[in-house]
């Protein structure tokens, strides 16, 4: 198997540019490695990669670290190892170097796997952030159907799931639901049983698997007991995509628009490098080797925050505050006045800002280019009126001069498309936003154990031993 590898290698190294491209993406499609196999095949070369670079460059400065870094949530610090996803200002996030238009053209979607619809596969994104490669349509089919046959949830978890008020918020019953799913992990089990810290790596890549199988039933089930829609059986079809199920389950499996709207929306909100609030939450976690399920059930917890994943709940409410307000056919002067009425009030306005972005979040123009394309959205008032803010709002918190970026980011969009489809209850928005996090904070956890991460602990400081320090 090896030597193959070198032949080919060395035989593409002799060919004309064009031909290397024809003859690496021939082995590519003909490829039907499993997501195991594949992470087992880029563990060895990340951990090489590691151990040469911390030994050549251990004590290379990253910057200086200021006072107001300390007091301003550490924005812009280069504190975290991430693999997944870099987010740039002024360009905005890519995966492995691949922007989301990239993406979309060369990560397999629901078409190449004989599906209705067009957008790109979370299961692609999935495998793309676990591996650094884009997988085959053959590889990406091998994940759908594992993951479907992972998809059930066991009774305990339904009964949990069952037992919450319908008044808890969906997503402290997804944060509690997944937590508690950690009772059968093999990460736990594993280390309890005492196994090597070499190969923590692989129950961690079992459990995020598993996880990721399983949050669309349990996203379903929370659908289902608070609001009574949805199949109420969280019923699998082990041909359908992670994503066609989960439609499946919560109503929508008729409705080729919201599920392919759906793959989108999951897909895109995978990854947005460390150091936002999950994926940092999940990492930090983590780190005390805490298993998948604890570390995702408390990123979870903080994707609920109203600053964070939460936002996408308000912009829905505040979009439909307005809409009652100014009437359907709102004009830029009728906005402008609702924004200003927002900001004067002292609240922030939900789905725009951003704390590394400074241009418009491009995962707000992809979903603004699937509304584009549909004919059933085009006429939406919902979403007109959250296209209209958005070219409206920047010039008003321009000239409000508090935000340092007055552009929208991914909120400001994916909620409106969910209403138009009928998904109307809101407080469940951000639990769709859950099941997307997951394919990009568990793959850096897989990371965190193969290259031997320690616990997280930055050093605090008080205000008094800050004062004594820059005395000194
Ligand atoms: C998936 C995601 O998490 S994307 C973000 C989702 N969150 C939102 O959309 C909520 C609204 N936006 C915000 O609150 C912020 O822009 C955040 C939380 C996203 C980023 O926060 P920061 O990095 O602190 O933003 P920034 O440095 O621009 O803040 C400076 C000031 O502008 C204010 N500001 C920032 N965004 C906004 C906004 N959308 N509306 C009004 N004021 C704002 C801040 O509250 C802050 O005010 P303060 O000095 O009185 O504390
Ligand atoms: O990057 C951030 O801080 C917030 C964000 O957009 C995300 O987590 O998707």
């Amino acid at each position: 198997m090896i030597s193959l590898t070198i032949n080919r290698a060395a035989m593409r190294a002799a060919m004309p540019a064009r031909q290397q491209l024809a003859a690496s993406q021939a082995v590519r499609y003909a490829s039907t490695k499993s997501l195991k196999d594949a992470v087992a095949e880029v563990v060895p070369q990340k951990q090489e990669q590691l151990k040469k670079f911390r030994s050549e460059h251990g004590d290379k400065s990253l910057g200086d670290i200021k006072v107001e870094n300390l007091i301003g949530g550490m924005r812009g610090l280069k504190v975290m190892l991430w693999e997944g996803s870099v987010l740039d200002a002024n360009t905005g996030i890519t995966f492995h170097g691949k922007s989301i238009p990239d993406c979309e053209k060369v990560l397999p979607g629901a078409g190449d796997l004989g599906l209705q619809g067009k957008e790109m596969l979370p299961e692609s994104m999935l495998w793309l952030l676990l591996t650094g490669n884009v997988p085959s349509k053959e590889e990406v089919k091998g994940l759908s159907e594992e993951l479907a046959a992972k998809g059930k949830l066991p009774s305990y978890v339904e009964k949990i799931i069952d037992s919450f008020p319908k008044t808890l918020h969906p997503m402290t019953q997804f944060a509690g639901a997944v937590g508690a799913l950690n009772h059968d992990s093999k990460f736990a089990q594993g280390y309890k049983d005492g196994i090597k810290k070499t190969e923590y790596w692989k129950p961690t890549l079992d459990d995020s698997i598993d996880l990721i199988a399983k949050l669309p039933a349990i996203a379903a089930r929370i659908y289902y007991n608070v609001f009574g829609r949805g199949d109420g059986v969280q019923k699998i079809d082990p041909k359908k995509d992670l994503i066609g199920n989960y439609s499946e389950m919560i109503g929508y499996g008729d409705n080729e628009g919201m599920t392919d709207y759906l793959r989108l929306y999951i897909a895109i909100h995978g990854d947005h490098e460390g150091g936002n609030v999950s994926a940092h939450t999940a990492h930090l976690v983590g780190s005390a080797l805490s298993d998948p399920y604890l570390s995702y059930s408390a990123a979870l917890l903080g994707l609920a925050g109203p600053l964070h994943g939460l936002a996408n709940q308000e912009v829905l409410g505040w979009a439909l505050g307005m809409q009652e307000k100014v009437g359907k056919n709102a004009s830029e002067e009728d906005i402008k006045e609702f924004l200003w009425s927002t900001l004067k009030s002292g609240r922030v306005v939900p789905g725009y800002g951003h704390a590394v972005l400074r241009m418009p979040d491009p995962r707000f123009s992809a979903l603004s280019r699937f509304c584009d394309t549909r004919p059933e959205l085009k006429n939406s008032s919902i979403v007109q009126l959250v296209q209209k803010t958005s070219k409206v709002a920047p010039e008003v918190l321009k000239e409000h001069g508090k935000t340092k970026n007055p552009y929208p980011n991914v909120d400001a969009a994916s909620g409106c498309v969910l209403y138009e489809y009928g998904l109307k209850e809101w407080s469940y928005y951000t639990v769709i936003f859950g099941i997307s996090r997951a394919i990009g904070a568990l793959p850096q956890l897989v990371m965190d154990r193969a290259l031997g991460l320690p616990i997280e602990r930055p050093k605090s400081m008080s205000l008094d031993a800050l004062e004594a320090f820059v005395k000194k």
